[in-house]
């Protein structure tokens, strides 16, 4: 239940960022984009994690897994101000966690917008851009070019002025992606945010969050039950399952011994072709499950 080697995985995070080793001195030299101390949640007397300290440094992508029920979701609600601690502290650029942070960057966990919706792709990414970090709000040609932009990142242009509720699944996680982004923020909190994409869109989404990490410095926690489509991208993961957690550098965290302690039963990660297949865990839906030839870790 240890943090491992967390200064050299966020140094390696902000070298990442900056390019150069000097760069990398300045940027970890910055107070830390996520701050856990000791922190701890539970609901009644079941504990979800505890003793949990952590530090997200600004430009690192810290991707959260475990089973359904480990306290993923909770743990981005902690961040956001929604959900108070039960032990110790969480700090965001240095400051105590607060609702309405404009700091923060947030991809809910999908749901469907209402197929009556009468609010058009453009308006909701242009929510995302009113007040916050932008001051004065931006209006008329700004604002229309800075959501034309976003709508174009994450390839939405084309149904930019569709009602959302006519969109797919996929097609409207897009456009909760671009709304995300559009105050820079300096913490991105992702929950699920491939879930429902095709292979192309997961791959798209997932190059714009970390495009945006590296060209801002923007920290990510990424919820995920499937770590493969972004595995090029992670520095480090926080692995929660049955009251422990885990934090380290893929390599130290995925792997046979680790998650078979974890879960208290024989779990085997076989890496394949840069994929991880995680197999025998106890939560069927947790990982994708299959038979490949591979090293097992
Ligand atoms: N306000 C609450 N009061 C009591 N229990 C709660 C509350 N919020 C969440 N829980 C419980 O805490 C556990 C963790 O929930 P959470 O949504 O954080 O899990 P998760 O890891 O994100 O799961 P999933 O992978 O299924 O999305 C669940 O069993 C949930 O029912």
């Amino acid at each position: 239940m240890s943090e491992a080697e967390p200064e050299q995985a966020a140094t390696t995070a902000a070298a990442a960022v900056a390019g150069t080793s000097a760069g990398a001195a300045a940027v970890t030299a910055r107070a830390a984009a996520i701050e856990l101390r000791r922190a701890g949640l539970s609901y009644g007397d079941r504990v979800l994690w505890e003793n949990l300290d952590l530090s997200v440094a600004p430009g690192e992508f810290l991707a959260v897994l475990g089973p359904n029920g480990s306290g993923k979701t909770s743990l981005l609600r902690v961040l956001l101000g929604l959900q108070p601690l039960t032990t110790g502290t969480a700090l965001i650029a240095g400051q105590r966690v607060r609702t309405g942070s404009r700091h923060i960057g947030y991809i809910p966990q999908q749901k469907a917008f209402r197929a009556g919706s009468p609010l058009r792709a453009r308006d909701l990414v242009g929510l995302g851009l009113d007040g916050h970090r932008w001051g004065i709000r931006l209006r008329g040609r700004a604002f229309r070019q800075r959501v034309d932009e976003l709508l174009e990142v994450v390839g939405a242009s084309a149904y930019a002025d569709v009602p959302v509720g006519m969109l797919s699944g996929g097609e409207q996680q897009r456009l909760r992606a671009a709304q995300a982004l559009a105050t820079d923020p300096q913490v991105l909190l992702c929950d699920e945010p491939l879930l429902s994409l095709d292979l192309h869109h997961q791959q798209a989404v997932s190059a714009l969050i970390d495009g945006q990490r590296r060209r801002s410095g923007t920290a990510v926690v990424f919820v995920t039950h499937e770590i493969n489509p972004i595995i090029d991208y992670v520095d480090r993961v926080l692995y929660l399952a049955g009251g422990q957690f885990r934090v380290g550098t893929p390599e130290e965290v995925m792997t046979t011994e680790v998650l078979s302690d974890m879960y208290g039963t024989r779990v085997r990660v076989i890496r394949n072709e840069g994929r991880l297949v995680v197999v025998g865990l106890p939560d069927a839906t947790t990982h994708e499950h299959g038979q490949h030839e591979g090293d097992e870790d």
